[in-house]
């Protein structure tokens, strides 16, 4: 890989490399903001690494263009010929939302349609074909790619995004790569990215020590308020304090986070009531935007929408997506009530982890200095909330993951790789499963119905 050519550069040709026409006036102005992203003063360093290494772990705070960037980076430098079989970068992310919105942003930024050089793959979902070269897929959506072509063949360089998350996705797609798919494909590269140091490292060590490279951060100071005593109602807290930054702090947008959608929609009705009872734009317009992924594709795209100007303000109200999976510009104020749900599917609400409230809060610094109200306690924070992020694979029924490894011809499972290996008696557990419900043998071996 060189980093020659490629439309990506600061200066760049007259007509898009890709459709052969001129590049539209929007792929100027983007342009210009995208060379402003931290991860491009790093652009060469990781391309130098990235070209003497199978495997690279890449380290950049949320903002910082890893999604976005790195693709494009690696597709300008990678000597495409329309007349060998293209190969494709895929990248992946833990939220079918996250998978959508990125490839959106990526399309408009090389100035293509989505579907055609850029695309995306979500579960019920493939906007991608014959001209795509970047693909943003989940990463259940490239497992189960794997377990139909165990050597990803149609692929140049899979990129492992938001790998912090621990998706059970995630871990078992870094397993297939670390076990099967890197060893039989010397040609494929992988790129694995955190928003996190503590999971680069870990996965560094994973990969047998391939090199990491960290983008550093230009984060400006946030500071921390913890309330005072624990509160109960906490959506009723996130409605007041909402209200309470937007008549007595200074002009940024507010972030608010919530664990899912009745909750979110909640909120977003109680801050425009009380508003409305305050005297409507008399204390200054407020833009209340939701974000979960039950909302319709038109409604995501607001939350990029420009703010309304001071004493105006906006106030994103959303789940756990914007807490390293999609950055939004503009945010000063932060509101963290700490809780999450422990996953897409579940109803169960539970305390996020110090990991996550620190990457909560520096929403707040990324475009000036800025503040974040976390409504619980400094000892609720140092007393009851796990280190770091609990990996989903530990907490799964694991009956998926072992038709997908037996699938694709992986049969020791008590002795695969995993990053963080599940307990043998939660698989002893899923391969009885399996074979009550007719889906393996008494040998362990995929049945007509398994497969
Ligand atoms: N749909 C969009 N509309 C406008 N700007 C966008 C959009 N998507 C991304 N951006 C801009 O691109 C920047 C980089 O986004 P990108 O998603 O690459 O960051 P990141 O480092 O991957 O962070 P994260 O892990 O949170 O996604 C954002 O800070 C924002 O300025």
């Amino acid at each position: 890989m060189s980093s020659a050519g490629g439309d990506g550069g600061v200066v760049s040709a007259v007509l898009n490399r890709w459709t052969g026409r001129p590049y539209s006036q929007t792929y100027h102005q983007i342009l210009h903001k995208r060379t402003t992203l931290p991860i491009w003063k790093q652009k060469d360093e990781f391309l130098q690494l990235l070209n003497s290494n199978q495997t690279l772990i890449l380290v950049a705070p949320p903002g910082s263009g890893k999604s976005t960037q790195i693709p494009q980076f690696i597709l300008d430098s990678l000597h495409h010929d329309r007349t060998d079989q293209m190969m494709m970068i895929g990248c992946t992310q833990p939220r079918r939302l996250a998978a959508v919105a990125v490839a959106r942003r990526v399309a408009a930024e090389m100035d293509v349609a989505v579907g055609e050089e850029v695309g995306y793959k979500i579960r019920y979902q493939d906007d991608s074909g014959e001209k795509t070269v970047v693909k943003y897929l989940t990463d259940g959506a490239l497992v189960r790619e794997a377990m139909a072509d165990p050597r990803l063949g149609r692929y140049k360089v899979v990129v492992v995004d938001e790998v912090h998350e621990r998706s059970l996705g995630t871990d078992v797609l870094l397993g297939i790569m670390k076990e099967s798919v890197l060893g039989n494909r010397p040609d494929l590269k992988l790129v694995v990215m955190s928003a996190t140091a503590s999971e680069g490292e870990r996965v560094q060590a994973y990969f047998n020590g391939a090199p990491l490279v960290k983008v550093r951060e230009e984060a400006h100071p946030v500071e921390v308020v913890y309330s005072r005593e624990s509160v109960g109602d906490y959506l009723g807290a996130v409605v007041r304090k909402a209200v309470e930054v937007h008549l007595r702090e200074p002009p940024g947008d507010v972030l608010v986070f919530l664990a899912g959608e009745e909750e979110i929609e909640a909120a977003r009705r109680g801050i425009d009531e009380e508003v409305r009872n305050l005297g409507g734009d008399r204390v200054g317009p407020v833009k209340v935007v939701a974000l979960h992924s039950a909302l319709p594709e038109a409604m995501q795209e607001e939350i990029f929408d420009p703010s309304p100007s001071p004493p105006g303000r906006k106030i994103l109200v959303s789940t756990n997506i914007a807490e390293t999976s999609l950055a939004i510009d503009g945010i000063v104020y932060v509101i963290d009530p700490g809780f999450d749900k422990q996953n897409v599917e579940s109803l169960v609400v539970s305390r996020i982890s110090k990991a996550s409230a620190q990457q909560r809060s520096r929403h707040a610094g990324r475009t000036q200095q800025g503040k974040c109200f976390r409504l619980y306690t400094e000892r609720t924070f140092n007393d009851e909330m796990p280190p770091e992020t609990y990996p989903e694979i530990l907490r799964s029924n694991l009956a998926n993951v072992v038709l997908t490894l037996k699938k694709m011809g992986i049969h020791d499972l008590v002795h695969f790789g995993f990053m963080d290996p599940p307990a043998p008696e939660a698989l002893a557990r899923a391969l009885e499963e399996l074979n009550r419900l007719g889906a393996l043998d008494d040998e362990g071996s995929l049945t007509k119905l398994g497969r």
